[in-house]
């Protein structure tokens, strides 16, 4: 079976509400979406945000990259599945996030190619799973509202951004969205890296203090300080998440020896698709730890697949953050994960399960 056409175009999607956090303020999802066809009629879906803030990838040099990583890979058998990874990772340092969006393509093929739902492929599992909601960063009265009608829509755990504003304003939005939930809301923080290790400590200390428990806060300092959040872990009770600050399986590796975070975040756009984030898993599991899997603001072509993995991961996968297709106003994707309030439920169908990408702009074909 051979890949014979690669088709690259870009999705805008968008979101119901102004999505805001510490490092970033978005009104819609643009991704590029690539597919991959084989001789025998088969096309595999992938996608990849321009989150330049974070991965530093945008639209522009992932297509840059593509264009030298999809003439490699053209003319290649499917069944020299390693080898074909070698090859799209090899060529072209970085751009994380397009060497995802190839590789959910081509696991997405090599599932269909068994002919059974990706999650099987890598391992199987209950195809069930319930994500929280993410709360963007605003004045403490939008919050809780937007708590509130997240609450209402069904969701039981939301994802608090924080980061934005003084300590004490970071404080006041918890505990004024607690008040207004009540306490059997689960409750996560995300700074996304906007607090110093004092000021990360300060916060999660006084809520402690205050008798709401949280679940976990989320990359509390800077990406690349990492004696910060071990700090950070090590003078609160809250659990501890590495996000920006764990992209490969190496830097996975470096905190959990060191013990600077309790939990890591694999998302398929930092690890460069399934391939690492496997071993990511595995490297958390030998210490212990346990894991999130996490979207950026993406749609539902690579959430599926993120939400595939964590159905096969489930025993070291105690997070769920796969919230980037419920953030859209619309779809442009048919068929992959349903939707229903928090609850993602994943198709029978082969592979991801995606049928069609609808709207399409600036398409370019790779032809053998
Ligand atoms: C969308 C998801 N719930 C989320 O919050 N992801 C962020 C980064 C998203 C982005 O900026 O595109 C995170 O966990 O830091
Ligand atoms: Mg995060």
């Amino acid at each position: 079976m051979l890949i014979k056409r690669i088709t690259v175009g870009e999705i805008k999607v968008p979101l119901k509400v102004a999505f805001k956090t510490a490092v970033r303020n978005v009104n819609e999802v643009h991704d590029l979406v690539i597919s991959i066809e084989t001789d025998t009629g088969l096309t595999g879906y992938g996608e990849a945000p321009a989150t330049a803030a974070i991965t530093g990838d945008m639209l522009g040099s992932m297509r840059a990259a593509l264009d030298l990583i999809a003439p490699r890979l053209l003319g290649k058998r499917l069944q020299d599945f390693n080898a074909l990874l070698r090859t799209l990772h090899k060529h072209v340092a970085q751009h994380r996030s397009l060497k995802a969006a190839l590789e959910i393509a081509l696991y997405d093929l090599r599932a269909q190619a068994m002919g059974v739902p990706l999650y099987q492929l890598l391992g199987g599992g209950d195809p069930q799973l319930k994500t929280d909601i993410t709360i963007s960063v605003n004045d403490a009265a939008v919050m809780v509202k937007d708590a509130q009608r997240a609450v209402a829509e069904g969701f039981d755990c939301l994802k608090i951004k924080l980061g934005g504003h003084t300590w004490q304003d970071d404080v006041d939005s918890v505990l004024a969205i607690e008040r207004a939930v009540g306490p059997h809301v689960a409750l996560r923080l995300d700074a996304n890296q906007g607090w110093t290790p004092k000021h990360a400590v300060l916060v999660i200390q006084a809520i402690e203090r205050a008798g709401v428990a949280l679940e976990l806060v989320e990359q509390p300092v800077p990406a690349g300080d990492l004696a910060g959040l071990k700090f950070v872990t090590d003078h609160t009770l809250t659990p501890i998440l590495a996000d920006e600050a764990v992209f490969s399986a190496r830097q996975a590796l470096q905190i959990l020896a060191i013990g600077g975070a309790d939990v890591i975040n694999i998302k398929l756009m930092k690890t460069g698709g399934i391939s690492q984030a496997i071993e990511v898993a595995n490297l958390a599991r030998l210490h212990f730890k346990t894991c999130m899997v996490g979207c950026m603001l993406e749609a539902a072509i690579s959430v599926t697949a993120a939400a595939h993995f964590a159905v096969a991961f489930d025993d070291v996968v105690s997070y769920i953050d796969l919230d980037g297709p419920q953030l859209c106003a619309t779809s442009a994707v048919e068929g992959g994960m349903g939707m229903d309030g928090p609850w993602i439920t994943l198709p029978d169908a082969p592979g991801l399960g995606i049928t069609a990408v609808h709207g399409l702009t600036n398409v370019k074909v790779f032809d053998v």
